[in-house]
């Protein structure tokens, strides 16, 4: 039997529904033997993040040198990463060990406000990962502040946003549109040539905590799989559409999505 690894640099994120909780389940769930780099605990349940706890880049340097020193990866997927001197030692050891299928999710700000991303480190993303990442997956907000553009809402907008995030260096762009409004949500793969548009319908639940990691998590477990990047980003979709419209209800704010509905509802 072939087994294919995916490992993610990440966040703890306690209460389980988004950073390396919710990477390591999709992992899981989508045939992929899942490992993890730790950059930062949080103190975090449905109702926001409580507390950040950085760790030193020196130790996320130690895990990533045991993780692909001796397993090795068939893809990596970046999350939560908190400031530029983790961001460096990240980009650092992806070029050292020549990681392959990289997918940068640049997460900025909790769905509550909390920031995950200080200032000061979002040159450092666009300059020492965007041009590692074979597939970048901004939310709309990530899109603005990583653009410079004041205003995406639009699917012309979007695209211009990819325009520019190609030209930036990633190799695949995709622009996620949960952030809009209207009846459907539409994700947007731009490769520097052709535009896909990935559309679903918009479910209407507070329960969405989590999702940009999950669906980046799921396209990180399609790319070690040898999927195509399209490929990969639409059984992402799927996954996540599935983990957003069965909804576990648990905690009092803004809940997980459920990481076993792919496999176990009816879609
Ligand atoms: N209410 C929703 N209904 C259906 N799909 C959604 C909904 N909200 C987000 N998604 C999907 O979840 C994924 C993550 O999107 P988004 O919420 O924009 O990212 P983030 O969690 O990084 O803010 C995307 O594929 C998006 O289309
Ligand atoms: C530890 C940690 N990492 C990332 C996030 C952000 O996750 P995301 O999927 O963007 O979901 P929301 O926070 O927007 O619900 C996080 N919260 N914690």
């Amino acid at each position: 039997m072939a087994v294919y690894k995916a490992l993610t640099v990440a966040g703890s994120d306690s209460g389980g529904g988004a950073g390396i909780q919710a990477d390591i389940k999709t992992f899981q769930e989508l045939g992929v033997f899942g490992m993890s780099v730790l950059t930062a605990l949080t103190a975090q349940n449905t109702n926001g993040v409580h507390g950040v706890f950085a760790v030193p880049p020196e130790f996320v340097a130690q895990q990533m040198e045991a993780v692909l020193s001796d397993l090795g990866t068939d893809a990596v997927k970046t999350g939560m990463l908190f400031d530029s001197s983790i961001i460096r030692t990240v980009a650092d050891k992806l070029k050292e060990y020549k990681v392959k299928n990289y997918v940068l999710d640049p997460v900025m700000i909790a769905k509550g406000g909390a920031p995950l991303l200080l200032e000061e480190a979002v040159a450092a993303v666009k300059e020492y990962l965007l041009p590692l990442s074979t597939v970048v997956t901004p939310n709309l907000p990530e899109a603005e502040v990583l653009t410079g553009m004041k205003r995406i809402e639009t699917i012309e907008e979007m695209k211009e946003a990819a325009r520019i995030l190609h030209e930036g260096g990633a190799l695949n762009v995709v622009i996620k549109g949960g952030h809009g409004t209207g009846p459907q949500v539409t994700d947007l793969l731009y490769d520097g040539d052709t535009f896909i548009e990935i559309t679903a319908d918009r479910f209407d639940t507070p329960h969405t905590h989590g999702t940009g990691c999950t669906f980046a998590a799921a396209i990180a477990a399609g790319l070690a799989q040898g999927m195509s990047v399209p490929d990969a980003v639409k059984q992402a979709k799927a996954f996540i559409t599935a983990a957003i419209t069965h909804p576990l209800g648990i905690g009092s704010g803004h809940g997980p999505t459920n990481h076993w509905a792919y496999n176990r509802c009816e879609k």
